[in-house]
């Protein structure tokens, strides 16, 4: 994880609405030419990450939770509630809707699933180039009445009129965090990418300073299994036995809170149970960086 000021905001963004809302035109526009990822792979009971935004002062992660949006075939109770899960984990969620068109009921489906969020939600009112001024108010305030928004923004994802202004209200909602994604990377595996980061700062956290913040943690495999559940080997590198030893801990107990840890994380990122398997191994002189290299070449049997 790249060190950062302690002001440096980061978070988990989840984007619902229903189609043709010009979801895709928004997060072309909000990414412009500085994409750091985007996920072609089609992931059904998966979040997907949609978009890394990298700011100055921030990075927002973008998520798409598949089963928010009204069903087109009936969905399993399952993926229904792995996406509510995500709802609420999520630092903030994107609703957005057409300024253009009253609320319809692919509109009301999904904010009936609001109910019960403790999450920010974010109006965000798209295609404000098709109406006049006069008409936005009574949407609003038409919206207002069905959900207690924490914002509401009229854009054009089209134009890009009022983005800036919608990205400084999400950022508002983020936390302090780390920058999860290098700026420069570009790969169709970000998962593969962050759950070892993720790993990785769960090392530090929970280890003092004799592992030096070089171990390297790579993912040997990762299965989605028929029952939903994602299976991941990890193996955390260090350069010496002894601190190989402290990662384990006795027992094997420290190594187990990293993993409970990590896994907690990785489950609200994918939006599905994880079994997480860490190995701890000693390889003199592995760089981190190497650890990288392979990670982003990792490829799954398919
Ligand atoms: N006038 C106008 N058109 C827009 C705007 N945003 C998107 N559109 C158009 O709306 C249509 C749908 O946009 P998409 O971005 O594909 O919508 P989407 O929500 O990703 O659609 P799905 O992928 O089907 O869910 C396209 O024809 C866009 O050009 C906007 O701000 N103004």
């Amino acid at each position: 994880m790249t060190e950062e000021k302690s002001s440096f905001k980061s978070g988990f963004v989840a984007i619902v609405g229903r189609t043709n809302v010009g979801k895709s035109t928004l997060l072309n526009k909000l990414a412009g030419r500085k994409v750091a990822i985007v996920s072609e792979k089609p992931q059904t009971t998966r979040n997907k990450i949609l978009c890394v935004l990298n700011r100055e002062d921030s990075q927002v992660i973008f998520l798409d939770t598949p089963g928010i949006h009204k069903p087109k075939y009936r969905l399993g109770e399952q993926m229904v509630q792995q996406a509510l899960g995500t709802l609420k984990e999520v630092d903030a969620v994107l609703f957005l809707v057409e300024a253009n068109l009253p609320p319809g009921p692919g509109d009301n489906y999904i904010m009936r699933q609001f109910q019960d969020l403790a999450t920010p939600v974010l109006l965000v009112i798209n295609k404000i180039d098709l109406v006049r001024r006069e008409e936005l108010l009574p949407l609003i305030e038409q919206y207002s009445r069905m959900y207690n928004f924490s914002e509401i923004v009229p854009v054009s994802a089209l134009t890009g009129e009022n983005l800036s202004r919608l990205l400084d209200a999400v950022t508002g909602y983020l936390p302090e965090g780390p920058k999860y994604f290098p700026e420069d990377m570009v790969t169709d595996r970000p998962e593969t990418f962050i759950i070892t980061e993720l790993i990785r700062e769960k090392v530090l956290h929970l280890t003092s300073e004799e592992v030096p913040h070089s171990v390297a943690v790579v993912i040997e495999e990762m299965e989605n299994r028929p029952n939903g559940v994602v299976a991941v080997r990890s193996i955390i590198y260090t350069e010496k036995e002894s601190q190989k030893a402290i990662l384990i801990g006795k027992g094997g107990q420290l190594l187990k809170k990293i993993g409970q840890a990590a896994r907690e994380e990785i489950e609200r990122l994918l939006g599905a149970k994880v079994f997480l398997e860490l190995w701890v191994k000693v390889k003199p002189g592995w760089r981190n960086k190497e650890a990288q290299i392979r990670n982003l070449g990792y490829r799954d049997e398919e």
